[in-house]
């Protein structure tokens, strides 16, 4: 049996309630074969695979919190801290009361290539909690953030494990849970990243995983000789990553014809009016029913079980921008039969494996989330450096960077795909690339730093 192969069936045996963590497990090992096979000794000898798919440390913890109604409550706190051999662990925290173990080590997982591929130096983690932020107030919200932080506290730090927003944490619940760390440590440290900018964070980060995937998209398209201008779009979504993924589409002259959230999805064939959205969503943080209600062009659909969403409608780009799982086979078959160009990932892991696999196949330019989305902790990074520097760089200064560093993404996981050979569907193997060029550096600073 491969080495691959053994190291898949171990993992699915130790952790067999973790499906989204075998996914995406499967997926990057599937990927990694060639480069397997060409240094199979030494990996095997070194355990590369078995230390790479197993975390340095999985933290949970109990979060008791007081309501509004004087009701004492308790969730559960995660961090998964996996692999620190190319820089601190790095990698958001999401509240969703689907949030498990499985969840945070599947993030995790993908953070340490993803945070490869931004070119800085950063390792992957990933935290959260099943806490729910929404219908909460603002005081409900500040005691949850308190309570966490107050024992991930003893866990993190400047120079150790850096988290940030994800699902459900925005620059509200980054500021509690900020304000919650000075006052426990007694130290004001770039500890978390998505600060607000008067005290530490950094311009263009609220922008930057939004900017940054279609920064990608338009050097993939350039890649291969054709323009963004003009063209329609699909976006799922209405949080951070949709939102400013929408107004760099539209800057570029994409015309963007839907969004969606957890209950519904928005058509809206005029273009979606991305101020109107930031009103509702940011703003107001309501349904988008209400985005509905203010644009006579926009029609809202309810979310029904086995309907295709904003995926059935026909447009040449996609970019699911919500959560995991959200794309699939099914949905593939309706984007490849309405001539879909390109599929390019906000989200992590939003296409199901058999989805992506079909998209390929059927020669759509796809590029998965590691190396899409990896624009906004790539700009994290940039934050940690402007905090170490104790400067603000201009949004300019920013942008130019994250700009930069996405074309360089594209460049080093197409230059991958092609060392190895990897093509499907007559084009570069994009998912397999930015796995290996993810997984070369990791793993060449593991091999370097000796058994730990
Ligand atoms: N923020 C960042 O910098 C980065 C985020 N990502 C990834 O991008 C994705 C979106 O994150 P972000 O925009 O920050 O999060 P937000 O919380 O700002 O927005 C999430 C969006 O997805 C929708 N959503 C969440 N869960 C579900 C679900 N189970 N079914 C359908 N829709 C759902 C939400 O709808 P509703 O409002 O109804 O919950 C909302 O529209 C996630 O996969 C995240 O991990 C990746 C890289 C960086
Ligand atoms: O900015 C960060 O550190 C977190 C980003 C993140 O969670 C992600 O890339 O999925």
């Amino acid at each position: 049996m491969s080495y691959v192969d053994e190291v898949l069936e171990q993992l699915k045996k130790k952790n067999a309630s973790e499906p989204e963590f075998l996914q995406a497990a499967t997926e990057v090992l599937d990927s990694l074969r060639p480069v397997i096979d060409a240094n199979e000794q030494l990996y095997r000898k070194e355990a590369i695979l078995e230390r790479i798919t197993e975390p340095d440390r999985q933290i949970m913890f109990r979060v008791p919190w007081v309501d509004d109604n004087g009701q004492v409550q308790v969730n559960r706190g995660f961090r998964v801290q996996f692999n620190n051999a190319i820089g601190p662990y790095k990698g958001g925290l999401r509240l969703h009361p689907s949030v498990n173990l499985g969840i945070i080590k599947f993030l995790g997982f993908e953070q340490i290539f993803k945070n490869s591929l931004t070119t800085l130096p950063i390792g992957g983690g990933k935290g959260g909690s099943d806490f729910d932020p929404k219908g909460k107030s603002d005081r409900e919200i500040m005691a949850f953030c308190q309570s966490f932080m107050t024992e991930l506290s003893k866990y993190i730090g400047a120079d150790v494990d850096v988290p940030a927003g994800d699902i459900g944490t925005g620059a509200r619940e980054i500021g509690f849970m900020f304000g919650q760390y000075k006052r426990i440590q007694g130290m004001f440290e770039g500890v978390l990243t998505g600060k607000g900018l008067t005290w530490g964070g950094s311009l263009a980060r609220t922008q930057a995983t939004g900017y940054g995937l279609l920064y990608l998209t338009d050097a993939l398209w350039r890649d291969h000789g054709k323009s963004l201008e003009g063209k329609t779009a699909a976006v799922s979504g209405s949080g951070n990553v949709a939102i400013y993924a929408i107004e760099k589409a539209q800057q570029l002259g994409v015309k963007v014809v839907t969004c969606s959230d957890s209950t519904g999805w928005i058509y809206d064939p005029e273009g979606i009016d991305v101020a109107l959205l930031k009103e509702v969503k940011e703003v107001k943080r309501a349904r988008l029913t209400e985005y509905a209600a203010a644009k006579s062009s926009a029609q809202y659909f309810e979310k029904k079980n086995g309907e295709h969403g904003v995926w059935q409608y026909k447009v040449d780009l996609a970019l699911p921008c919500a959560t995991q799982n959200e794309l699939d086979l099914e949905d593939a078959k309706m984007l490849v039969s309405n001539g879909v160009t390109s599929v390019t990932e906000g989200a992590n892991m939003p296409t199901t494996l058999e989805a992506t696999k079909y998209l390929q196949e059927n020669g759509v330019l796809f590029v998965g989330g590691k190396a899409a989305n990896a624009g906004g902790v790539a700009t994290s990074a940039l934050e940690m450096s402007q905090n170490s520097e104790r400067l603000s760089w201009t949004f300019e200064e920013v942008d130019s960077k994250l700009k930069g560093i996405m074309e360089t993404i594209y460049a080093n996981i197409s230059d991958a795909a092609k060392r190895y050979n990897m093509t499907v569907g007559g084009n570069d193997d994009y998912v397999a690339g930015a796995n290996i060029a993810g997984f070369e550096k990791v793993v060449d600073a593991m091999l370097a730093q000796g058994v730990c």
